[in-house]
Order: structure tokens, then C-alpha cells, then sequence
């Protein structure tokens, strides 16, 4: 039986063009990101892929990008799910912030370990962990199980709740997760084997 559990990142947002810390806000997508989300329907589309359901978050970024991927896959009428339990991790008070004005003030490396450590929040966010606190249970409690059943699942969410669920599906270590980046629009295809470990991954980054 197959088992498609495919994940892909929210298309370019306003606030990544700006280069400000995004979180919980809830900017719209660029006209780059809507490209970049109708050009990741093509590309499961090219693969012949479709789903029985799909997965996001409660943020406009990552639902756009899930609408506008399955209108050109031609399934614009699949059940779709929403959870904020799959939102980006919240950056509490870098909320908003130029990422490069947070460098300056903070430093190169503070910076580098509040975006992609695992266990360093951002003063009066979540870290990577606390994110993966929310992630996981929902994804193993949730999604999971429909996939092992065989319905194939696509899940449209964020950079960071990605990361979340990529570093425990992947087994990924600290150091690890720390060199993971996730491009916008970038659909990974994983198939699953009956107990959930991954058989095969197929990352369709341009
Ligand atoms: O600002 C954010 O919410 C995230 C994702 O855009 O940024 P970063 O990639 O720096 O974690």
C-alpha cells in the first residue's frame, strides 16, 4: 500500500520579502509566492501525484499557498484541515523585526541560534522544541494514522513547524536540524512504510 505524506512550505510572504521576523502574523503571500505555490502544484502534478486530504495552519500564508497548489493540481474542492497547532513558531518579541536590524543589535550568532537551534527560544517566543511540543502530538495523533491507512496527505505549513516535524520524521540531531533550511514553495514527497518510518524522500526544490 502506498503511504504519500507530502509537506511543502508556504510560498513567499510579504513579510519575507521585508525580511522581518514573521511568526504569528499573518502577512499575505508576494506575487512571487502565489507563483511559487501554483508552480508546486505543477510539479506533483508532472509526478501524477493526488491527495485525499490535506493540512495546514491557521495563518493566510500557508492556506493560500495550500488553495492555490491544489487549483492547479485540479483538486480546489479537497478536505482541507486547519490547525493552528501547525502555525509557524511564534518569535515573541523579534515579532516584526528586520532580521538584519536584530543581527546588528543582537549579533550574527545570537540570531543564528534563535532561528534554527533546537532548544533556544527567541526572548518571549518558542524555540524549535516548544514548537515540535505542538507539531508532533498533532501530526501523530492526527495525520499520521490517515496516512498508515493510505490516504495520502499533503500538509501546507511553515519554515519552522516543518523543521519541527522534518527533524522528527528524519530523525534529525540537534546539529543537524540546525543546518536544515526549507525553500518557500518547495514540496518534499516522502513515502512512509507501515510504521511510519520513511521508505523514501523526494525533495523537489528547484
Ligand atoms: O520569520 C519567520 O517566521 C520565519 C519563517 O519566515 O523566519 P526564519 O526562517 O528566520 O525562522
Amino acid at each position: 500500500m502506498e503511504r504519500l505524506l507530502v509537506l511543502v512550505r508556504h510560498g513567499q510572504s510579504e513579510w519575507n520579502l521585508k525580511n522581518l521576523f514573521t511568526g504569528w502574523k499573518d502577512p499575505d503571500l508576494t506575487e512571487r509566492g502565489v507563483a511559487e505555490a501554483r508552480a508546486a502544484g505543477g510539479k506533483l502534478k508532472d509526478l501524477k501525484l493526488t491527495f485525499d486530504v490535506a493540512y495546514t495552519s491557521a495563518l493566510s500564508r500557508a492556506q493560500r499557498t495550500l488553495a492555490l497548489l491544489l487549483e492547479e493540481l485540479g483538486q480546489p474542492d479537497l478536505e482541507t484541515i486547519r490547525d493552528e497547532a501547525l502555525n509557524e513558531r511564534d518569535y515573541g518579541d523579534l515579532t516584526g523585526m528586520n532580521k538584519d536590524e536584530a543581527r546588528e543589535k543582537f549579533g550574527e550568532e545570537q540570531v543564528h541560534v534563535w532561528r534554527r537551534s533546537f532548544d533556544v527560544p527567541p526572548p518571549g517566543g518558542e524555540s524549535l522544541e516548544m514548537t515540535a511540543e505542538r507539531v508532533l502530538p498533532y501530526y501523530r495523533s492526527e495525520i499520521l494514522p490517515r496516512v498508515i491507512a493510505g490516504e495520502r496527505v499533503i500538509v501546507a505549513a511553515h519554515g519552522n513547524s516543518l523543521r519541527a516535524l522534518i527533524m522528527d520524521l528524519e530523525g534529525l540531531s540537534p546539529e543537524e536540524i540546525l543546518k536544515r533550511e526549507l525553500g518557500t514553495g518547495a514540496p518534499i514527497v516522502y513515502r512512509l512504510s507501515d510504521d511510519g518510518s520513511i521508505a523514501s524522500v523526494q525533495d523537489l526544490k528547484d
